[in-house]
């Protein structure tokens, strides 16, 4: 059971897109989502390609508004509260967002001005972070020349030096290397072992089998399953449970998602 109150209370979330031609009904990218995570845990959400796991964080982050549906962010609407909301989460996107021509400080510092972090705090919390997702030895050379583990270590450095109370990750481990990996999953642990929340979406089962405390699958938009994997595992029917233990997430999430190739 999880007890804490939840830092992200999303019921019956639902976007529409309208299509290119008035005439046809809107396109519906999410239906009813439930979604919930909570402080000092890593909530993982799952689905294939196109089962709308960017479109909540975007209605997250306030970037995109609801048709319909319930949404709290740190008990704030982020519909009408983004600006507050936004000074306390922190969003790594799954494009990096760097400034190519400056350096890794630099790209921190620019940042942490945008932000307004405390002048005082800025210098410390700079080279602390720089450390912290081991690129101090490189602080000084310019974001366009990093590889992409390294871009990647950046971008989570700018949202870990602001210490959100939220940290939103989507596919924060796309395409880099195991070593780069490795690091991204002891920041994101150490985030939520701190107390705070972490919600990131990935495709990699082995991400969310390793850092996700709770799982939330979602299929075509709509909600497939939610639970620990433990009680998503439980769910399995007896014959896939017995197959070959211990049963995996991947087995898990092919069973509730089917195996068929989405466009
Ligand atoms: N602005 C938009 N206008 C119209 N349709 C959109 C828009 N944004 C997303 N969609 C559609 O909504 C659906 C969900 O897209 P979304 O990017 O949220 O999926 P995803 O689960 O993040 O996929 P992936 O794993 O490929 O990143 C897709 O069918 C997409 O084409």
């Amino acid at each position: 059971m999880r007890h804490s109150q939840a830092t992200v209370e999303a019921t019956g979330v639902t976007v529409e897109f309208a299509r290119g031609r008035s005439k046809q009904a809107p396109f519906r990218a999410l239906d009813n989502v439930d979604l919930e995570a909570r402080p000092g845990e890593v909530t993982c959400l799952l689905g294939p390609n196109g089962s709308g796991k960017t479109t909540l964080m975007n209605v997250l982050t306030g970037l995109l508004a609801p048709s319909s549906g319930h949404l709290r962010v740190l008990g704030l609407d982020p519909a009408t509260q983004r600006r507050e909301l936004l000074r306390r989460i922190a969003l790594v996107p799954q494009e990096t967002s760097l400034y190519p021509e400056l350096t890794a400080r630099e790209n921190l510092v620019f940042h942490a001005r945008y932000y307004g972090m405390p002048v005082r705090d800025q210098r410390a919390r700079i080279e602390e972070t720089l450390d912290l997702v081991q690129l101090g030895s490189r602080a000084s050379d310019r974001a366009g020349t990093f590889s992409g583990g390294m871009q990647r270590r950046l971008a989570l450095g700018k949202a870990l030096m602001m210490k959100p109370d939220l940290l939103l990750l989507d596919e924060p481990t796309l395409g880099v290397d195991v070593q780069s990996r490795e690091a991204i999953w002891q920041r994101i642990e150490e985030v939520a072992e701190e107390g705070r929340a972490v919600l990131l979406t990935t495709n990699y089962m082995e991400e969310a089998q390793r850092l996700g405390d709770h799982i939330t699958i979602i299929d075509r938009g709509a909600n497939v399953v939610r639970g620990s994997l433990t009680e998503l595992t439980s769910q399995l029917p007896e014959t896939k449970r017995a197959e070959v233990p211990p049963v995996s997430l991947q087995d898990v999430f092919l069973h509730f998602t089917g195996s068929g190739l989405r466009n």
